[in-house]
This record gives structure tokens, sequence and C-alpha cells, in this order.
């Protein structure tokens, strides 16, 4: 079966910083994939590449066989983002944003406004239907991104930390919305920091560490009876652990 994501020595430099070191990653079809990896791994810039927004300096990404770059309308009809640092129409409100999208996606009106309707409804973003995004929270702004990924009903979802600065109550909610996507036969990759999250969510996980893949599969046998916490401390830790103390706060 095509893989739902096929990343494929991707790599890219900025300057002298060689950000992702020629990655490979499957993502099959039906799968809820978990990326981890300290800051820097290299998580974002990846995923960036893997759906079309940065240009890797090599390596391909496909999409359902869809070539990110050589096939990017095919491959971008098939795909949801939340990606980092969400670029949003400031001035406009969460509604107006989603009618916007779902539009320039070529999405029938009375389409979009049912599904910006369900959407902002399930997300509890319609109590302020006229507070434009530029006034949204930081959790407000990954929900209403999270509902712009939603939007076109895509096969794949790519998440960059989706549930970063988002309330437990919302959080939930955006767990049983992810959960019902891959139940329906959809597929996700997620980043996180969050191990118990990726272990409650996940199946599959790839653990990132200087731009390479540490370790990378199901997730039980990459935790290999552990927690992942301790699987990835001993991955990427140093020989303490990668635990480090504050002199002058010790006593
Ligand atoms: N636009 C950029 N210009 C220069 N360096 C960059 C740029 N974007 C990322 N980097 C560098 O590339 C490396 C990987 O960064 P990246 O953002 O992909 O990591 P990450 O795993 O997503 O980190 P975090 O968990 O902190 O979000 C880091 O060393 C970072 O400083």
């Amino acid at each position: 079966m095509t893989a739902a994501l096929e990343i494929d020595g991707l790599t890219k430099r900025f300057g002298d910083t060689l950000a992702v070191d020629a990655i490979d990653l499957v993502v099959p079809q039906g799968s809820f994939y978990g990326l981890v990896g300290q800051n820097g791994a290299g998580k974002t810039t990846t995923l960036s590449m893997a759906v079309g927004l940065l240009r890797p300096d090599d390596g391909h990404a496909r999409i359902f066989g869809a070539d990110v770059w050589s096939a990017p309308d095919d491959a971008k009809a098939l795909v949801g983002v939340l990606p980092d640092g969400l670029a949003m129409p400031e001035r406009l409100t969460g509604r107006e944003v989603l009618t916007y999208l779902g539009l320039l996606r070529g999405l029938p009106r009375d389409v979009v406004t049912a599904r910006a309707d369900e959407l902002l409804a399930v997300l509890e973003l319609d109590s302020a239907p006229r507070t434009l995004v530029i006034e949204y929270s930081t959790g407000m702004r990954k929900k209403i991104g999270l509902a712009t990924a939603l939007l076109h009903a895509p096969r794949l979802l790519v998440l960059d930390e989706p549930f970063e600065a988002v309330d437990p109550v919302s959080a939930a909610t955006i767990k049983t919305i992810l959960r019902g996507f891959v139940v329906g036969g959809g597929s996700i990759v997620l980043s996180s920091h969050v191990m118990a999250l990726v272990e409650q969510l996940c199946d599959h996980v790839a653990v990132i560490d200087g731009g390479r893949v540490a370790a990378a599969g199901p997730l039980d046998e990459v935790r290999g009876g552990r927690s992942l916490e301790d699987t990835f401390v001993a991955l990427v830790g140093d020989e303490d652990g990668g635990v480090k103390e504050l002199s002058w706060l010790s006593r």
C-alpha cells in the first residue's frame, strides 16, 4: 500500500547548521505517527519540507505517492497542515478565515459554511464571533489553525505541536477529533515534546536527534518495554541523562 507520507533523504542546511541530515521516514496509511525530539532537533524543518513549505537541499517527500515539489497540486489537495508559527489573515474573524480559505480551496460556499459552523462550535471558537484573529490567545490561534487544516477533509494531517498552549478541555476535544479522523481512515503525523501525549495517541513514533532519525517504527517496538520518556532520554540524553543543575540554586 502507498504510504501516506514518505520522506526520502530530506536534507536542509542553514548556513553552517545541518538542521536535517538525510532523513528517511515512512508513515503508513491509517497510522497516527508521533515525531519527538529535543529543541532544535529538526522536527519543524523536516515537517515543513515534507509538506512543501520549505524547499529541501536534497531528498524527496511524497504524499500518497504524489511528490510534494514536482506534483504540488496533487500532494497538497490530500494534506491538511498546522505549521509552526502559522501566518494568518490577522484582521479577519475566525469564521472569515475559514470562509476565505475554504473558497480558496475550491469548496462550494454551502459546504464551507456548514463545515465552518461545525468546526467553530466543536473547537469552542463560536462564543467570540466578532473577535479578530489578531486578538486571539495563543491557544485560540492553535485551534483556528487546526480548523483550517481540517476544512477540506484531507487524508493526511501534518500537525506541528498541535497541543502547545491549548487548555486541557480543548485538548480533550482535539484528541477526540484526531482519534476519530484516524478511525475514519485518515493518517496523522504530529510533533510534540509531551511523551505522555504521544504514548496516549500515537501508534508509531520517530525520535529525531541532531537532524537524524535515532529510532522509528511502531510505538511498542521503539519503547521496547520501557516508557517513551525513558527511551527518549536513553537515545538522546547525555551520559547523565541530560539532566543538569544550576550550581547557585543547589543547597
Ligand atoms: N530559518 C532558519 N534559519 C537558521 N537556522 C534555522 C532556521 N530554522 C531552523 N534553524 C535551525 O535548524 C535546527 C532545527 O530547528 P527546528 O526548528 O527544525 O527544530 P525543532 O526540532 O522543531 O525544535 P523545537 O522543538 O524547539 O521546535 C536548529 O538548530 C535551528 O536553530
